[in-house]
């Protein structure tokens, strides 16, 4: 823990490590497949970022823009090594570039626990204050999530807008969400991580406007904005409930989709890993999918459900979701509870893992938590590492050693793909009723059920018909019921 010495990569800095994150930009799509109108939408929403945030429905709230350009990362080690926490600022520039911005700068701060009134020390402060002026920055994103009086604090220190990493996943997710369902889901989280915040942001924002604290007296103090506030308030719990409501229709036709697949006892697979593993490039793989493809972070948002068939031919559905990252804001993983339930009750997951990335093991552990959280930790589970193609064969080893049973693929080049194709069709549960049947030639609809939802085990063409023993879905075995065989002997 203490015994890590700063004093090296920062000399001359004490605690303060600085940090310069690599600046590869993120400069959207490398790849797509049949989504490029919906890339060409998001590309155009990225230029105006700060629209995506805005609350179409409640425009008074003096809500934050999220008009993230020019911006210096900071954040607090505490725990962990220092590749852990170089691995946090890491994927902070990233989500910061994803969600439009360039980052100029990235500072960190060794510290037992952030600062309670202004998340790093005050000394540090003002250190961030003369990196913010010298870069020309106009926003700070902190590596956490902040209490409204730190954000408040912090803005009126450093006077430039103040974010923490929970606004910005919230305002890539804004951006990405296309589905009246991921839009609702995505606002309501909005919403829940506003309210606490509402009067720190309202002072906090007339000040940085244009100064106006200069020339308005008692802004900051009580007066009509309070009042204001207390209406804004009840309007925006006011769509939180109308948000709910609607939320909860939505579920209820997502809930009675997915028991209808259960009648039909179709097996269920759901893809799910960290963000950016290449979770839908596998499923376009396994499945003609044509899901968006694109190198950045929460790509995805709505589940994309495919029927797929193993290589024994038996049908199975497979969901691609959402993608999980380090401290997923517990706003989205609440009101994403019925997209990531798919999960859940899934029969069989794929774990996808980024077998390229810097420390693979470190995703599987994130993604492991918010599985945890959603309840799906005893969903039968296949690692599946992707990206081999790209990966460092040091690493791969690693990953074979720590993941026994795990299957090694790259979506890109195909290798692999056999492999795990036969290894899905063992995970899945068998059907489970063993029928031994004579279907007359005229129900031939019948026989095709029968091979693709179930597993065959015997045929004959005979003079009455086709004979058939196969194991079957319980649905299955009801229709076959009155062309039952009886048992010889
Ligand atoms: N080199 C390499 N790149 C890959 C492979 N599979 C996917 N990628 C790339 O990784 C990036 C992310 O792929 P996606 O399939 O969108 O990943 P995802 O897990 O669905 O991402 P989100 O939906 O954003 O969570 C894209 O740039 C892909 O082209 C692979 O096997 N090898
Ligand atoms: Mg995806």
């Amino acid at each position: 823990m203490s015994d890590i010495d700063l004093d090296g990569p920062a000399a001359g800095r004490e605690s303060v490590v600085t940090d310069r994150v690599d600046p590869t930009v993120l400069d959207g799509a490398d790849r797509v497949s049949g989504g490029s109108q919906d890339l060409a939408d998001r590309a155009a929403l990225r230029r105006v970022a700060s629209l995506s945030t805005q609350l179409t429905d409640i425009t008074e709230v003096e809500y934050r823009d999220l008009l993230l350009e020019q911006v210096v990362l900071v954040g607090v080690w505490s725990g962990g090594t220092l590749t852990d926490a170089q691995a946090s600022m890491t994927e902070l520039a990233r989500l910061a570039e994803t969600a439009g911005s360039v980052v100029l700068d990235a500072l960190m701060q060794r510290r037992q626990h952030p600062d309670s009134s202004t998340y790093i020390g005050s000394g540090k402060v003002a250190e961030l204050k003369e990196v913010v002026e010298a870069t020309g920055a106009d926003t700070v994103i902190c590596d956490g999530e902040l209490t409204p009086g730190q954000l408040r604090n912090l803005e009126e220190k450093l006077r430039v807008k103040v974010v923490d990493r929970t606004a910005l996943i919230l305002d890539i997710f804004a951006q990405h969400a296309r589905s009246k369902e991921g839009k609702a889901q995505v606002e309501l989280a909005q919403l829940n991580y506003l309210v606490p915040r509402l009067r720190g942001w309202g002072i906090a924002l007339s000040r940085q406007r244009g100064g106006r604290v200069a020339a308005g007296a008692g802004i900051g103090s009580r007066g009509p904005g309070e009042t204001k506030l207390e209406i804004d308030r009840r309007r925006i719990y006011k769509r939180i409930a109308q948000l709910r409501v609607e939320l909860g229709g939505m579920r209820k036709v997502r809930d009675t989709k997915r028991s209808q697949r259960r009648d039909n006892a179709v097996p269920a697979v759901a893809i799910a890993g960290y963000t950016n593993a290449g979770k839908s490039s596998l499923l376009n793989r396994l499945t003609d999918a044509g899901v968006l493809v694109e190198d950045a972070l929460f790509a995805t948002l709505d589940p994309t459900t495919r029927k797929a068939r193993t290589t024994d031919g038996r049908l199975y559905t497979l969901t691609d979701t959402v993608g999980f990252v380090r401290h997923l804001p517990h706003q989205l993983v609440e009101s994403f509870r019925s997209t990531l339930e798919e999960i859940g009750d899934a029969d069989l997951l794929i774990h996808v893992v980024d077998g390229s990335d810097a420390s693979p093991q470190d995703q599987v552990t994130a993604v492991r938590q918010v599985l945890a959280e959603i309840e799906a930790s005893t969903v039968p589970e296949i690692i599946v590492v992707n990206k081999i193609d790209a990966a460092d064969p040091v690493t791969l080893a690693h990953l074979r050693h720590l993941f026994t049973g795990a299957v090694f693929v790259s979506a890109h080049t195909g290798e692999g793909m056999e492999e795990l194709r036969s290894v899905i069709a063992r995970h899945l549960p068998d059907p489970a009723v063993e029928v031994d049947v004579l279907l007359p030639y005229t129900e031939g609809a019948l026989v095709s059920r029968v091979h693709a939802e179930g597993t065959v085990l015997e045929e004959e063409h005979e003079g009455a018909g086709t004979r058939l023993r196969a194991r079957v879905n319980g649905n299955l075995a009801g229709l076959l019921e009155g062309y039952r065989v009886a048992p010889a002997g």
